[in-house]
């Protein structure tokens, strides 16, 4: 099969060949259509499907998928939540999200204040391209769980369904 990933974040790449190992895996910048930096559920999850469903328009692929990150909140505290979405030819669109983890107040509010997590957490760390690498949620683990990790289970979720449905 050939499989295409709506973003070349090394992490989301590396989760779905990780997930998809004897498939032929394409990776191609798809846009969210959504705020770089969604703040609630409903918009990360739109991210994913809106990724995945212009990846489609590549007329040789079997599956398509779209990964989005973002944060949502509960009880006033903002939780780092990340979406995905499977699309088949047909347009059946499957999804699933990933582990969320509370997010520290100082970054929160920078948050509240517009900035985007992932230049906010190269200020925070004082290292660069932490989206690519570990994330914001192998940081606040303390590396027990990374980005790539988090988004391999989110991708295997979406693959479980679909093979589920077939
Ligand atoms: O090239 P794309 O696929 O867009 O990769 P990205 O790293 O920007 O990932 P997203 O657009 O899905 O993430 C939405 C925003 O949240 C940030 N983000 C989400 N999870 C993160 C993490 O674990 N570590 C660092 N930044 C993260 C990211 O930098 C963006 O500002
Ligand atoms: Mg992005």
């Amino acid at each position: 099969m050939k499989v295409i990933v709506g973003s070349k974040n090394l992490t989301k790449v590396g989760a779905v060949e990780k997930t998809f190992p004897q498939d032929e895996v394409i990776a191609k910048d798809s846009p969210s259509l959504v705020a770089a930096q969604p703040i609630s559920d409903e918009e990360t999850r739109m991210g994913a499907v809106n990724r995945a469903m212009g990846c489609l328009e590549n007329a040789s692929v079997d599956l398509a998928i779209g990964l989005e990150g973002g944060v949502m909140e509960v009880d006033g505290r903002l939780y780092l939540c990340n979406w995905g979405a499977l699309a088949t030819r047909e347009k059946k669109v499957h999804t699933a999200s990933g582990a969320r983890i509370l997010l520290p107040k100082e970054i929160s509010k920078q948050l509240k204040d517009g900035r985007e997590l992932g230049d906010v957490m190269e200020q925070y760390t004082r290292r660069n391209g932490i989206r690519h690498k570990e994330g914001a949620i192998g940081v606040f683990t303390n590396e027990l769980v990374s980005r790539q990790e988090m988004f391999t289970h989110v991708v295997k979720l979406l693959r479980g369904q679909w093979e589920y449905s077939n």
